[in-house]
Order: structure tokens, then C-alpha cells, then sequence
């Protein structure tokens, strides 16, 4: 592609991620299904410009304000290109034609920085209004450090499936291609690849020897504890993520039962589950958190994992577009309500001596802490179970954030059914 093509062809992509209703990824995966003649090459420094202007969105928008400028997609990419100081004789042949009014953009931000000593705190944090308070509460003086690490870019970490290689060998083939992988440093099957690279690049993801996965969510699947032979339900399972990561963990024995109430992610997570060797998992669509199913099946499972629905404000720094559209729609106080009910009813399945994790890739206290704390208040019959006696992180609970810990910001909490051993 010309350069002149790839800008224009970047603008079309940013256009359509800014008009779109569905995040950022889903629309970026959509449009270049619509331009399969636009190769790999091009397609990397596309989305990378996409979402760099995503994780610059509040700022980009305070500099258009301030110019008194329309924001449209086009205004925030060149002010982005001018702030990054693309010489505007190069855009101006690549943008034709460029207005008076653009070209005035140009000059006024070359040689400017993004951060502007009057920006308000929420805007150079990107923190929108509806998570300040909650966030500034629990984070406290860290609250400026914790939202910078989610502006950051995150690296890609993969997990390897044991059923099929083993990490070091993993490790070694990605040298060989080139890269520069390391072991994640809580994760045992973790590896994490800093460099931004095309996913072709990877022949061991069609292979299924390894998995995306951020590393704190392999962690999350770790702390469910699933042994061979088990069984198990991965109540809110998605796209099988997590549910991929236990059945592997058990070695294909026992049995896992992914189940939700979307139809379209249990479809997909059934094709990864064929890929990747795993025969123990059933699928299993709910109507709802109180289907029939889950009385039926009452004390029937040693492990239960709920990985409920949330805010997402962990993982901001992989879906920075995420901030500026959750909760918002059915707003926190309603997603805390569902929470609740998920976990009251998958409780249910939990048998005496067996586990109950709850999880949320949320860092907000009101999704995690005290979802828990109302949990057992209304549930004498569970109690805790320190994370630190599973994993090597000394915790009550786990929680993990971008800053202390280099993962996307997750949640969990163990409960077990009863005092008797566990199972
Ligand atoms: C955080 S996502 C799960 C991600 C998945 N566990 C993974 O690791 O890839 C939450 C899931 O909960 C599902 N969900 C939403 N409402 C639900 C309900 N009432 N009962 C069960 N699952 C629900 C959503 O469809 C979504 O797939």
C-alpha cells in the first residue's frame, strides 16, 4: 500500500471504530474482514494507530475543545500525528485535500506535548467520571499510578497447553522464529512477548500448543484448583478462555461443564475447545443465572468458578475504548445486582467440601470485596479459603493490578462449601 492509501485507509478503520456500538476489537475484526486485500504489513501499524488514538481519546478530545475544532475522527488523527510530530509537508500529501482550518490544527499542536499543564486529572488519566470516585477510594494515593499503568500497552502473554508442549520448549520455538519471549513471573505456563508482532507469526496458536491469554487470567483458572477426574462447572465460560485453561489443568479427565447464556460465545468456545484436544467439556446454554439446569444438578460439582459479567476496568489497558462505554449502558449498581444473583445461584452447585471461586476482571471494591462480603453474609455455610495456599502470592484474596503486577487488573476470591476437607 501507498502511504497516502495506508493513512486513508487508517481513517476509514478509525471512522468506523468511532461510529461503531460494539468495541473496538469486534469492529477492527469486522472491517478487515470487509478489506481482505489489505496485507499484514499494513494491518499492525493500522490497529496500532487505532488504538493509540483510543488510549489518547480524553486527551485528544480536551486539545480539539480548546482549538475549537469540530471532534471527528479526522481532527483527532492529525492532531495526533501533529502532537507526534509528523512533518505536515507528509501529511499534507497524504491527507489532500487539508483545509485552512486543518493546516492552522497542524502548526498551533507541532511541537506540543499530549499533557497540558490545565488538563484536569480525569482527562490526562483517562478516567471517566463514572469510575473516579470508586477508584480514587480504593486506590487511594496510588489512584494517578494505577491509571497510568492502564494507558500503557499491554504485552501479549500466551499460556501453554500442557496436554500438548511444555514451556520451555514453547520458549524455544519462539526464539527460533526470532522473538524475544519471557516466562511470566507468576504464571508457571505463562509466556509474554513485549514486541508487537502479528499473530501469523505464530504457527503454535493453529497448532493449539498455546493460548492468549493474559497471564492474572491464567491465574483466575489456577486458583478453581481442578484436579483430573473432577467435576466441574465454569458457570459464566464465554468464549471458553478460562474453561480452556481448567480442562487442560484436569488432563482431559473428569468432566467440565462450560455454560451462559450466550449462544453465539458458547459456539465459539466450543471450536476452541476442539482445537485445542479437550474431550471432557460439555457446553451448556442457560435462559438465565436460575435455569432449571443448576437445581437439577444441586450440590453436583467439587468446583464451581463464577467469572461474572463486570465493568471490565482491569482490563482498559487491552480495550481502551472499554472506559468510555461500560458500565454505562446498564449502569454498575444493576451489573453489582446481577453479580449478586449469578453467584447465589451457582452456589448451588457447589457440594459439601467442593470450591466456589468468585472472579471479575474489574478493580473496583464494589464488584469484588463486598460482593463477597454480602456473599457469605447471606451464605453461613461457605467460608474462605486464602489465595496464598494455592498460588504463591500472599493474599486474602487475589488481586491483581496493571501497575503492582504487569497483568490486567483481576479479582478472585475462593469459598468453600463447609468445614470438612476440601475435595
Ligand atoms: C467475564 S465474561 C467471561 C469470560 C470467560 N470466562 C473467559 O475467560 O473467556 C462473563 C460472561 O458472563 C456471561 N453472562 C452474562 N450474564 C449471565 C448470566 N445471567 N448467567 C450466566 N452467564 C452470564 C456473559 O455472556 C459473558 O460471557
Amino acid at each position: 500500500m501507498s502511504p497516502a492509501a495506508h493513512l486513508t485507509a487508517t481513517l476509514d478503520l478509525i471512522e468506523a471504530i468511532a461510529a461503531a456500538r460494539r468495541p473496538a476489537d469486534a469492529e477492527a475484526s469486522a472491517w478487515f474482514r470487509a478489506h481482505r486485500h489489505i496485507g499484514d504489513s499494513d494491518r499492525g501499524p493500522m490497529l496500532a494507530l487505532a488504538y493509540t488514538l483510543l488510549r489518547h481519546h480524553a486527551r485528544l478530545g480536551w486539545w480539539l475543545e480548546r482549538l475549537r475544532l469540530p471532534d471527528t475522527p479526522r481532527h483527532r488523527l492529525l492532531a495526533w500525528l501533529a502532537l507526534d510530530n509528523t512533518p505536515s509537508s507528509h501529511l499534507e500529501a497524504l491527507l489532500r485535500p487539508l483545509p485552512a482550518t486543518e493546516r492552522a490544527l497542524l502548526d498551533k499542536l507541532r511541537g506540543t506535548t499530549i499533557a497540558h499543564p490545565a488538563m484536569p486529572d480525569s482527562v490526562r488519566l483517562e478516567c471517566p467520571d463514572w469510575a473516579a470516585a470508586p477508584l480514587q477510594r480504593r486506590f487511594t494515593d496510588r489512584f494517578a499510578a494505577e491509571m497510568e499503568a492502564t494507558l500503557a500497552e499491554p504485552p501479549l502473554d500466551l499460556r501453554v497447553n500442557p496436554l500438548r508442549s511444555t514451556r520451555e520448549a514453547m520458549l524455544a520455538d519462539l526464539r527460533d522464529l526470532g522473538l524475544h519471549p519471557d516466562p511470566t513471573p507468576l504464571s508457571p505456563l505463562g509466556i509474554r512477548l513485549r514486541q508487537r508482532l502479528s499473530l501469523t507469526r505464530l504457527p503454535m496458536l493453529k497448532t493449539g500448543e498455546v493460548e492468549i491469554q493474559d497471564e492474572g487470567s491464567q491465574l483466575v483458572a489456577m486458583l478453581l484448583d481442578a484436579q483430573p477426574g473432577e467435576r466441574v462447572v465454569d458457570f459464566c465460560a464465554g468464549a471458553g478462555g478460562k474453561t480452556l485453561a481448567i480442562a487442560a489443568q484436569m488432563r482431559n479427565r473428569g468432566h467440565v461443564v462450560a455454560c451462559d447464556v450466550s449462544e453465539m460465545r458458547l459456539k465459539r468456545a466450543a471450536e476452541r475447545f476442539r482445537k485445542a484436544g479437550l474431550h471432557n467439556i460439555e457446553t451448556r446454554l442457560l435462559a438465565s443465572e436460575t435455569d432449571r439446569w443448576i437445581k437439577r444438578h444441586k450440590h453436583g460439582f467439587s468446583r464451581v468458578l463464577v467469572d461474572a459479567p463486570c465493568s471490565g476496568t482491569g482490563t482498559w489497558r487491552r480495550n481502551p475504548d472499554a472506559r468510555w462505554r461500560s458500565p454505562e449502558d446498564q449502569g454498575l449498581d444493576s451489573l453489582v445486582a446481577l453479580q449478586s444473583r449469578i453467584l447465589a445461584s451457582a452456589a448451588r452447585l457447589v457440594k459439601p467440601g467442593g470450591r466456589l471461586v468468585y472472579a471479575t476482571c474489574s478493580l473496583l471494591p464494589e464488584e469484588n470485596e463486598q460482593q463477597v462480603t454480602s456473599f457469605l453474609a447471606n451464605h453461613s455455610d461457605f467460608r474462605t479459603v486464602p489465595t496464598g495456599t494455592i498460588l504463591q502470592l500472599d493474599q486474602p484474596y487475589l488481586s491483581l493490578t496493571p501497575a503492582q503486577h504487569g497483568t490486567d487488573g483481576f479479582f478472585a476470591a475462593v469459598m468453600q462449601r463447609g468445614g470438612a476437607e476440601a475435595v
